[in-house]
């Protein structure tokens, strides 16, 4: 089983409509609403390719219960830490040039005793799971050690972990050497503490940091693929060329692929190729973080992995 971790757990909203101009009146022309939140798109993406999955995470007040209720509804098992604040919502704007404006509510504080639940629930999941993937911010209240603290304890129980997440919470939590992390490329440049000029500095950079403990980082760089260190290796990525329709949720559908090559052990080549197919997939439905089963299975031999040192 995969476990996905969304401490920030959120309803997902899109708004499709012709033109956003700030300062004028909107219409909007079509609303989707999903459980969502970097974790439970992952948690969503695993379940679209069959793979037993369950999400964990914080959820309060009456957007919770829609995260919850939603997951439900979409066959995906759940499990979360009820707590006294509300979700929160993220807004997703895209307009008739598929131009996206994405507004990210800070979501609820987390009250003490409610981190010591998710530590508890933690420990009696990830002991029955094969990888546990953490993604997405940190809510008010956290500590920015938390995911240092909660891989550890998925650690513990044998899990294989995941962090997809940015700035000081990734920075702390890549102390605990998850297996796989997905920064980007500024938050490379910031970890080696210089800019990163081209293609050649960024591999350079990836395989270092695979020498502080770090054994799998990919920096995915939407229509151009993604570059991978993996135990020393280096793989560049080209994704298929498609006509994107909303790419908001490919980063999580590219973990979610991660995710289930891993748990089902296959090479890290063919891992990336199912990261990319299924990232590539996300962009062509409207939806935030889901993806049509047949688009992945067609999209993985338009893949191309290439080993580039
Ligand atoms: N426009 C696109 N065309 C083809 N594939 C895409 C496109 N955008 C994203 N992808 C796929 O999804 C993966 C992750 O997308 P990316 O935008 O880099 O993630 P994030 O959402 O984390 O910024 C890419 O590596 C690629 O495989
Ligand atoms: O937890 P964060 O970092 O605030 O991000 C939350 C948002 O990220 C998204 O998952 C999209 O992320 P990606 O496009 O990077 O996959 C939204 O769907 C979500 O609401």
């Amino acid at each position: 089983m995969i476990v996905t971790v969304t401490l920030n757990a959120a309803i997902d909203k899109t708004y499709h409509l012709p033109a956003l101009a700030a300062g004028q009146v909107s219409r909007v022309d079509r609303v989707y609403a999903e459980p969502g939140g970097k974790g439970i798109n992952v948690a969503r993406v695993v379940a679209l390719q069959g793979v037993p999955v369950l999400a964990t995470g914080f959820a309060g007040g009456s957007n919770g219960d829609f995260i919850e209720r939603g997951l439900t509804r979409q066959g995906i098992a759940h499990d979360f830490v009820k707590i006294e604040g509300e979700s929160r919502i993220c807004l997703n704007i895209m307009d008739q040039d598929g131009v996206s404006t994405e507004l990210l509510e800070p979501g609820p504080t987390i009250a003490g005793q409610e981190m010591e639940a998710m530590r508890e629930k933690l420990a009696q999941l990830a002991a029955r799971a094969k990888v546990v993937a953490f993604s997405g911010s940190l809510p008010a209240g956290v500590p920015k050690s938390f995911y240092a603290e909660l891989i550890g304890i998925a650690q513990k129980q044998g899990a294989v972990v995941f962090l997809d997440t940015s700035g000081e919470a990734l920075i702390r939590g890549a102390e605990a050497k998850p297996y796989f992390i997905k920064p980007n490329e500024d938050e490379v440049a910031q970890w080696l503490g210089h800019s990163i000029e081209d293609e050649n500095a960024l591999k350079q950079g990836l395989l270092r940091l695979n020498e502080t403990g770090l054994p799998c980082i990919s920096v995915s760089m939407g229509a151009q693929g993604s570059l991978t260190a993996f135990h020393g290796a280096c793989y560049r990525v080209r994704a298929p060329k498609v006509d994107a329709v909303n790419a908001v949720g490919s980063g999580d559908a590219y973990v979610a692929g991660m995710a289930v090559g891993t748990a089902q052990g296959l090479p890290v080549e063919e891992c990336l190729r199912l990261a990319t197919a299924s990232g590539t997939a996300n962009t062509l439905t409207a939806r935030a973080g889901y993806v049509e089963p047949e688009d992945v299975k067609r999209l993985l031999d338009e893949v191309v992995v290439e080993r580039i040192g």
